[in-house]
């Protein structure tokens, strides 16, 4: 069985690496939503793969570090693009590791990356 929970955080970034031309080179803000998705059986006594309430408790921590942050001030995230914030998510929610099956992330509603653990 697999289980999503969406978040979602407002944060500004911008794109060293890209030509100075690009746009996504100077500082701009993006309202973000992540998907993490879960896998695993589903307990019969409380029907739960795993309690919502505790993905929120590992990830609520996670969304406080990106939250209304420049985030390639945040070590990690030197270069933020979708791709690489998948990844340091993942890297970030160790405790579900276990049950965790992608972590996706949306700059907008049309354009993301999902990350599944491997590169
Ligand atoms: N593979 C990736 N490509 C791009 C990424 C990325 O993370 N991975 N990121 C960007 C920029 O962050 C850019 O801000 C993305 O915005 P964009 O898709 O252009 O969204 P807009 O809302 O600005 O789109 P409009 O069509 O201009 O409204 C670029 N590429
Ligand atoms: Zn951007």
């Amino acid at each position: 069985m697999k289980i999503t929970q969406a978040f979602t955080f407002e944060a500004a970034h911008r794109l060293p690496h890209v030509p100075a031309a690009h746009k996504c080179h100077r500082i701009h803000g993006h309202s973000y939503r992540i998907e993490l998705q879960l896998e695993g059986e589903v307990d019969p006594n409380t029907g739960f793969v795993v309690d919502f309430f505790d993905v929120e408790k590992v990830f609520g921590p996670v969304i406080e570090q990106l939250d209304h942050h420049t985030l390639n001030e945040i070590p990690g995230l030197e270069n933020p693009t979708a791709e690489n914030i998948a990844v340091w998510i993942w890297e970030q929610i160790k405790p579900l590791v276990g049950r965790m099956r992608s972590v996706k992330v949306f700059e907008t509603p049309f354009c993301w990356a999902e990350y599944d653990g491997k590169r």
